[in-house]
């Protein structure tokens, strides 16, 4: 048995989706033979009978069992209301089909039943995209795809058992989501200035800006044409008043951290040596830490994972 298949049935706000069972075969017969219903479906005779409805019912609960096909019944307060499916081809697309009970028209249920089985097909399947087809004249259908995410995508002949002939339908396809557009990488250095004591230097960020009141290295972003070092020994100079050199910073580690906007990708250096003493030249809070007590300091996201490194380093 397919792996998914333990996933059924599908609750949705109104409806569950659930295998079809041989006792269903009266009420899908009774639905089915409804030429509003077959005439719109390219697979079913017409005039449809039990006999067929018990044929197709055997054969759908192999397919879920096989994995080729979930064709499901869609009920709502327990009675047997329509079908829906997802059809999976080789070379191909899943198709989706559907068909609702003449009865139960207008309340919504093909939309509904159709978002919790792709929903479903996404999560349990990984089946993102999907198309569909539709008879050129069923606008209530074409309503349902475009509802679901499908977009025509042209049109073609098509046999219909249940009218003896080809017809005109609308081909659709669901794409899958847009990806969301890529983040800006942000450049930022960022210094763990360690003092004779063994203390780490931690700046408040002021009110006003991004994240503020948590602690971070001192540092920033780099201006343009910058290298890390000469944008790092400037901001020590303009943050703290401190003057430091090339040589005496030394790469530590790095932060990788998604944050809503941009993605920080901050290498944080070490420095021992430095002239003058570090002030608060930009008016924020100043605190040097042992390392073991820098968890008693709200950080950014970005900056926990150093602080667990350099309690382990230092
Ligand atoms: N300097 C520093 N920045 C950090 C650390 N962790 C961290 O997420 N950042 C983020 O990296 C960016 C640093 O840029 P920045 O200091 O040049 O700029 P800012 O946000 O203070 O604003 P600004 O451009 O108005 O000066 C901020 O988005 C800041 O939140 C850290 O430990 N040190």
């Amino acid at each position: 048995m397919a792996a998914t298949a333990a996933e059924l049935p599908i609750a949705t706000a109104r409806l569950v989706l659930r295998r079809l069972v041989p006792a269903d075969a009266p009420a899908v017969t009774r639905l089915v033979n409804d030429y509003s219903v077959a005439g719109n479906l390219a697979r079913v005779p017409f005039p449809y009978r039990e006999e067929l409805a018990r044929e197709w019912i055997d054969s759908a609960g192999e397919q879920i069992d096989s994995g080729d096909a979930y064709h499901l019944a869609i009920t709502q307060d327990g009675a047997l209301v329509g079908c829906i499916g997802l059809t999976l081809k080789r070379g191909a697309l899943p198709e989706l089909g559907y068909w609702v009970g003449r009865k139960f028209w207008g309340r919504g249920l093909a939309r509904e039943a159709g978002q919790g089985l792709l929903a479903w097909a996404e999560t349990h399947l990984g089946i993102t995209e999907v198309e569909a087809s539709a008879l050129s004249d069923n606008i209530a259908s074409q309503a349902v795809l475009k509802h679901l995410g499908f977009v025509q995508e042209g049109t073609a002949m098509q046999p219909f058992l249940s009218r003896n002939r080809a017809m005109p339908v609308a081909l659709f396809r669901r794409a899958r989501a847009p990806a969301p557009p890529p983040k800006p990488i942000l450049l930022v250095v960022a210094c763990a200035l360690l003092d004779s004591e063994g203390r780490i230097l931690l700046a408040q960020r002021p009110e006003g800006k991004s994240m503020a009141g948590l602690w971070e290295f001192p540092g920033g972003k780099l201006d343009e044409g910058e290298t890390p070092e000469a944008a790092l020994i400037r901001e020590l100079r303009e943050e703290l008043g401190i003057e430091t050199q090339e040589a005496c910073l030394s790469p530590l580690f790095f932060a990788s951290h998604s944050y809503a906007n941009f993605h920080l990708l901050m290498p944080l250096y070490i420095c021992r040596k430095w002239q003058g003493r570090a002030v608060a030249r930009e008016g924020q809070n100043l605190a040097w830490v042992r390392p073991d007590k820098l968890r008693d300091y709200p950080m950014p996201p970005a900056d926990v994972p150093l602080v667990a490194l350099l309690r382990d380093f230092l």
